[in-house]
């Protein structure tokens, strides 16, 4: 599962990206299109769970889970018709499983903002509008074809051309495909369209460093929009964060003291990046280690084996979960399973967050 990083150019993405992956590579700069290839990074999920986990089975190693990050170029008015990079990057965005878009909340006459002003709302809307726009014209694209395979029988295209046509209504609408309610099988059909207003998307209010909570006027602009569509903000100060991610301890710490932060931006970032492309988190824990393993929310219990090894989710028997809060109140999985509180779980059972199994399998 990966996110994208996008937003209007100059806005702070790649310094965002920076320090989130920890890398210089990619370059962030005082000009707008500074970014022109991607730059992928991992990065880490912090889960407080993990070491409360540790009070009680001694690992060898902790594993955290990860998520893949895109850095995209930046997108401007009309880049759907080939403005700025136009439809270059746009094809990175197909790419992605959801949409981190950052948005200028700060205030500096030296950084330029492309639209000649700060406004974070007019920033989110042309950015919503060119992806509406350039799923349009996939689906334009796509129509004729479809019409053609349904005209000579095929079922699938029949389905195709319905879910194209329901999309474009939507479209005309002047309403993202995010909201939109489709039937399975239709979403089926045009899934391979990437298509990107569909997709999640969380915005990252990048706020000066005089408003890192967020409260100022900018970022709760953007607060009020993301309510209309449904989706959450994260405000973050890249340039503070940018800072602080190349400080070693205890230099740190005293400089989120300084700032009155408790703890990174970028760990609600990461936490919601991995909650917008509809992740949780379910844990193995033994003496070599305690790890957590990514699963989509509403997976089965198989399915989460198969994210460790398809053997897993192949030869699947049953699993063997507990939860945290058993582990807490009996100490140790012995006791967790005398008190009779060590669940057993078959094919279907769908897993929870925060869940801590053992899956027995046989190949
Ligand atoms: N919160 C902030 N407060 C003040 N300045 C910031 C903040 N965030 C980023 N900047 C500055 O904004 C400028 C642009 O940043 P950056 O290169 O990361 O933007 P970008 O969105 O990646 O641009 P491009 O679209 O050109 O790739 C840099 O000079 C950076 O230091
Ligand atoms: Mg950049």
């Amino acid at each position: 599962m990966e996110a994208g990083i996008v937003g209007l150019p100059n806005v702070g993405k790649s310094t965002l990206f920076n320090a989130l992956t920890s890398t210089q590579g990619a370059q962030a700069a005082n000009y707008p299109f500074c970014t022109i290839e991607p730059n992928e990074g991992i990065v880490t999920v912090p889960d407080e769970r993990l070491r409360r986990i540790t009070n009680f089975i001694k690992p060898q190693k902790v594993i955290p889970t990860y998520l893949k990050l895109v850095d995209i170029a930046g997108i401007v008015k009309g880049a759907s018709e080939g403005q700025g990079l136009g439809n270059k990057f746009l094809s990175h965005i197909r790419q992605v499983d959801a949409i981190l878009q950052v948005v200028r909340c700060f205030e500096d006459d030296d950084v330029i903002h492309v639209a000649g002003k700060v406004d974070p709302v007019s920033d989110v809307e042309t950015i919503e509008t060119e992806l509406m726009l350039a799923d349009m014209q996939t689906l334009e694209n796509a129509l004729p074809k479809a019409e053609r395979s349904a005209k000579s029988g095929d079922k699938e295209a029949k389905v195709r051309v319905a879910a194209i046509q329901r999309c474009q209504a939507h479209l005309a609408q002047d309403q993202p495909l995010r909201k939109l309610e489709m039937p399975p099988a239709e979403a089926k059909e045009i899934a391979s369209y990437g298509l990107m207003s569909a997709k999640p998307i969380l915005y990252i209010a990048n706020v000066d460093e005089s408003d890192l909570h967020g409260t100022g006027e900018l970022a709760s602009a953007v607060r009020v929009f993301a309510e209309k569509v449904g989706a959450s903000v994260v405000p973050v100060c890249a340039k503070l964060e940018a800072e602080l991610a190349e400080l070693e301890e205890p230099d740190r710490s005293e400089m989120l003291e300084s700032v009155g932060l408790a703890q990174p931006a970028l760990s609600l970032v990461a936490r919601e990046a991995y909650r917008t492309l509809g992740l949780q988190s379910y844990f193995t824990a033994g003496e070599k280690e305690v790890r957590a393993w990514p699963v989509p929310i509403g997976a089965t219990a198989p399915q989460a084996a198969g994210v460790i090894h398809s053997d897993f989710e192949r030869g699947f028997i049953r699993c063997e979960v507990y939860s945290l809060s058993d582990l807490e109140e009996f100490k140790s999985e012995k006791d967790i399973r005398q008190a009779g509180k060590l669940r057993t779980e078959g094919k279907t059972y769908v897993m929870q967050d925060g869940d801590i199994c053992h899956f027995l399998f046989n190949v």
